[in-house]
């Protein structure tokens, strides 16, 4: 059944998700600041509103679509990677806050948007305690080179694509430096017992740090060039700073900001964050790559299993 799409975002995300929708016979409409549709006209009659809006803009859209006309039955669907600068929330969370009596959906996964746009397969996963909501974006999407799988930890699917940011631009240093592939396994591995152990104290189940949308999206991020995240990393152990690094790279590494918001998250609610500790200080430029793998590597001895 054809369903009319709002999405909200015409960046690299916003663009292929529309193209994918349209693929599939859906009428879809892209909003953005620079286009040329209102806002209202475009959540107008959607039966799907989707937000594929970088994280610094979810709060205030989230807020002018709630001045629109939106039908009482409309699914609203997250694409966002990102926590909340000022109340650490997940962008999910925010548009239930906004919209309680409505569905939400997010939908994340190993998706580089420009192997998708290439008409690459992929696979993601879209979740919400709502199935069947779910299962209607589960339809939108699927096609023979997109394989959409649907999942009931909302949360867990979001943070395992929000957190593995941070791992990313950790894993860009790591090849910036050609620390080679021993220490880049060593890295991602922990960098999952890492999002796990955050994870859990943020609400997700363990186990779904372990399906596309965890362990796929950190292998898949981790090792592209393509990742944003990822290119932060290797540019920094090159010796770039920050703000060159920002200055020409195309569109956003929701990861910087990401980083900063686990630091205050592990302040408050005392979880140990080795990787995330570090990349942070790169990122504040209090230690260089180098020193960020020492510390790394000396920090006390443990048992592997011991979270
Ligand atoms: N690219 C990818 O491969 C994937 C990206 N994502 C996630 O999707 C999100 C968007 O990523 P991506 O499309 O790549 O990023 P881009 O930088 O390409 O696009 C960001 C979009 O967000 C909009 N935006 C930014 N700030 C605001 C604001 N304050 N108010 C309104 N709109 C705003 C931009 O609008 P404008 O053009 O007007 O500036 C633009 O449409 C991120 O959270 C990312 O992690 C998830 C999976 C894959
Ligand atoms: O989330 C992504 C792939 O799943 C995109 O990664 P980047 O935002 O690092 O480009």
């Amino acid at each position: 059944m054809t369903k009319t799409i709002a999405i909200l975002g015409a960046g690299a995300w916003g663009t292929t998700l529309a193209n994918l929708a349209r693929a599939n016979d859906h009428q879809v409409r892209l909003w953005s600041r620079q286009g040329d549709l209102s806002l209202e006209d475009v959540v107008k009659n959607a039966e799907i509103v989707l937000s594929a809006i970088s994280m610094k803009g979810v709060q205030d859209v989230a807020l002018s679509v709630k001045s629109c006309q939106i039908s009482p039955q409309t699914i609203f669907v997250t694409a966002t990677k990102g926590l909340d600068a000022k109340t650490t929330r997940t962008p999910s969370q925010i548009w239930q806050t906004e919209f309680p009596d409505h569905s939400v959906v997010v939908l994340s996964g190993p998706n580089l948007s420009e192997e998708i746009s290439q008409g690459l397969p992929a696979a993601t996963v879209v979740a919400s305690k709502n199935t069947a909501a779910a299962q209607v974006v589960q339809q939108v999407f699927s096609s023979g080179r997109f394989r959409v799988y649907t999942n009931s930890d909302p949360v867990g699917v979001e943070l395992g694509g929000t957190l593995k940011n941070v791992m990313a631009i950790a894993s860009g240093v790591c090849d910036g430096l050609h620390l080679g592939t021993n220490a880049k396994a060593a890295l991602v591995t922990r960098g999952l017992t890492e999002i796990i152990r955050i994870g859990k104290v943020l609400g997700a189940k363990t186990e779904t740090f372990y399906g596309l949308s965890g362990l796929g999206d950190l292998l898949a991020t981790c090792n592209s060039p393509l990742s944003r995240n990822y290119q932060v990393g290797y540019q920094l152990a090159s010796g770039k700073t920050l703000t060159e690094i920002l200055a020409s790279l195309p569109g956003t590494a929701e990861g910087v900001n990401t980083c900063q918001v686990l630091m205050q998250i592990s302040q408050e609610q005392n979880i140990t964050m080795p990787i995330t500790e570090q990349v942070y200080r790169l990122l504040e430029t209090q230690v260089t790559p180098k020193q960020a793998l020492d510390e790394l590597m000396l920090r006390d001895t443990k048992p592997e299993y011991h979270q």
